[in-house]
Order: structure tokens, then sequence, then C-alpha cells
């Protein structure tokens, strides 16, 4: 295992401010060493579902994908946001090249199946192909990742964007040193959102447990920290989430086993 990785993933709000979002990929255009990028953009997503008359519906920091929701999903994560990230990164340096999980088949996965709560299409990864990643990888090209993967069977599926990066982190864990990044507009995990100084500076399996029973750790922040923890656990470096600040300077949530 000789090469480093580092999975940086960047969500929503993010996508939505160009300002924290050019900074976002100047700063993955500075990291060294191999590196991947995956991108949610639920934000725009629920805007352009709200524009065409569509409500947005989501569970547990999941959103529940219909079949119209799908064609809006597809069209933001896997052109809009993915093309434009594209070009930025191109235009700061970084030879990209953007990815559906269907894209060389890096990303199967299934319907998500739940008791009583109709996901729709929304998939499940089962398994991730590093082959393609690896070659890509290899010939100096940055992977952009979105968050539309793909059945096998035709039909496109809407996986969580956190989700993605951390079977990503743990696909590739064999091969490389992976370092996985959650960057979003946040200090890290919070005590208390309403208080810039409620930092968690670290997340262990017991006290994640305690702060999500109690309500402290919510929506978003459900899948963010269940991928966290499975990233780590199948063999990752390390896994943090923070802002671009943080990022920088050391700071936000590290998550340990
Ligand atoms: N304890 C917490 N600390 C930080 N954010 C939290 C916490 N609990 C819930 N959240 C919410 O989770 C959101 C992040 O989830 P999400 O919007 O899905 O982010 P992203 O688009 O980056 O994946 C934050 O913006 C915040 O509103
Ligand atoms: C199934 C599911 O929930 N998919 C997510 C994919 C995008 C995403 O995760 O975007 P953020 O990182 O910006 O939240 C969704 O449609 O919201």
């Amino acid at each position: 295992m000789s090469h480093s990785l580092t999975i940086l993933k960047i969500g929503g709000a993010v996508l939505q401010d160009e300002a924290a979002l050019s900074a976002a990929l100047q700063f993955f255009t500075g990291m060294p060493g191999q590196k991947i990028l995956v991108h949610g953009g639920g934000r725009k997503a629920s805007d352009i579902s709200r524009r065409l008359g569509i409500a947005p519906q989501m569970h547990e920091g999941r959103r529940l994908t219909d079949a119209a929701t799908l064609e809006v999903v597809t069209m933001v994560y896997a052109g809009l946001e993915n093309k434009r990230l594209v070009a930025q990164l191109q235009h700061m340096g970084t030879n990209a090249i953007g990815l559906s999980g269907a894209d060389a088949n890096i990303i199967l996965s299934e319907k998500r199946k739940h008791t009583t709560v109709d996901y729709g299409f929304a998939g499940d990864v089962i398994s991730v192909q590093k082959a393609p990643l690896q070659a890509l990888l290899g010939a100096g090209l940055a992977p952009v990742c979105c968050a539309i993967t793909h059945d096998g069977q035709g039909q496109l599926l809407n996986t969580n964007a956190d989700t993605i990066a951390a079977v990503l982190a743990a696909g590739l864990a064999a091969d490389y040193h992976v370092d996985l990044l959650y960057c979003f507009e946040q200090p890290g995990v919070m005590e208390d959102l309403s208080r810039p100084d409620s930092l968690i500076q670290e997340l262990r399996p017991d006290s994640y447990a305690r702060y999500r029973a109690a309500g402290v750790i919510a929506g978003g922040m459900l899948p963010k920290l269940d991928n966290a923890f499975r990233a780590v656990n199948a063999g990752a470096r390390k896994a943090l989430i923070a802002d671009l600040e943080g990022l920088r300077n050391g700071g936000g949530t590290t998550i340990r086993l």
C-alpha cells in the first residue's frame, strides 16, 4: 500500500455558495497525491423540484425519490452540478473527470428496502468496482463522483452523497491510505447548532449513540456520521467532518473507533 488517497465530499450548502465552492475547489486542487471529489447537491435539487411543483420529501436525511424526483436529481447531480464542478476544476488546473455510479460500473446499488417508508428510487450501495477508479487515478485524473448510481438492470438510483464518499473510501482502503473529508457549512458536529463554540472535537460510537438518542444529532448529519463510521470501520485512516476553515487548520470533528 504505497499511495495516499484523499476523498473530499462537498455538500449542498457549499455548492449553493459560489465563494465557498470556489474556495473548496481550490483546496481540492491544492491537495497533494491522488484524490477523488464527491459532491451532493440536495439543496439545488430541492429548489428545482419546488420550481417544478414537486414538493421535496426527506426522511432521516434521505430523499424520498419518486419517478419525477429521480428525473430532477439525475439532471441536477449527474448533469448541472457534476459538469460545472469539472469545468471549474479544469480552470484551476485539476484534470477532473465526472462520473456517476453507472459510468464504468463503479457503483452498483439496489432500491432501498424499508419496512415502513417508501424511499422510491433511492439506492443502497451493493458494490464498488475499484479497477476503473484506480486506472483513472493512475492516469493522473481526479474523478468527480455524483450521487447517482445504477442497479445493473438499466435503472438509475439516487444514493446519499455521503454514502458514495464512504463506500469509495471503504472500497479503496485495502489499496491506499485513505483519508475521508466531509466538508459542509458548519464547523463540525455541534452540541448546539446555535452556539458556534459547541464543536464536538471527537466522536466515538458510544458518544454518537448518546447524542443521537438525545436528538442533538439529526437530519442530514445522520447519514454523514453513519457513513464516516462505516469508512473508518472498513480501514480508512481518517474521517473528518468540518467546514473549509477546519479542513485547512486541523479543526472539525474527528471520527474514531
Ligand atoms: N449536531 C449537529 N451538528 C451539525 N449539523 C447538524 C447537527 N444536527 C443536524 N445537523 C444538520 O445537518 C446538516 C448537514 O446535513 P446536510 O444538509 O445533508 O449536509 P450536506 O449537504 O453537507 O450533506 C447541517 O446543515 C445541520 O443543519
Ligand atoms: C437518497 C438521497 O437522499 N440522495 C441525496 C443525494 C444528494 C446528496 O446527498 O446531497 P447533499 O450532500 O447535498 O445532501 C439527495 O437526493 O438529497
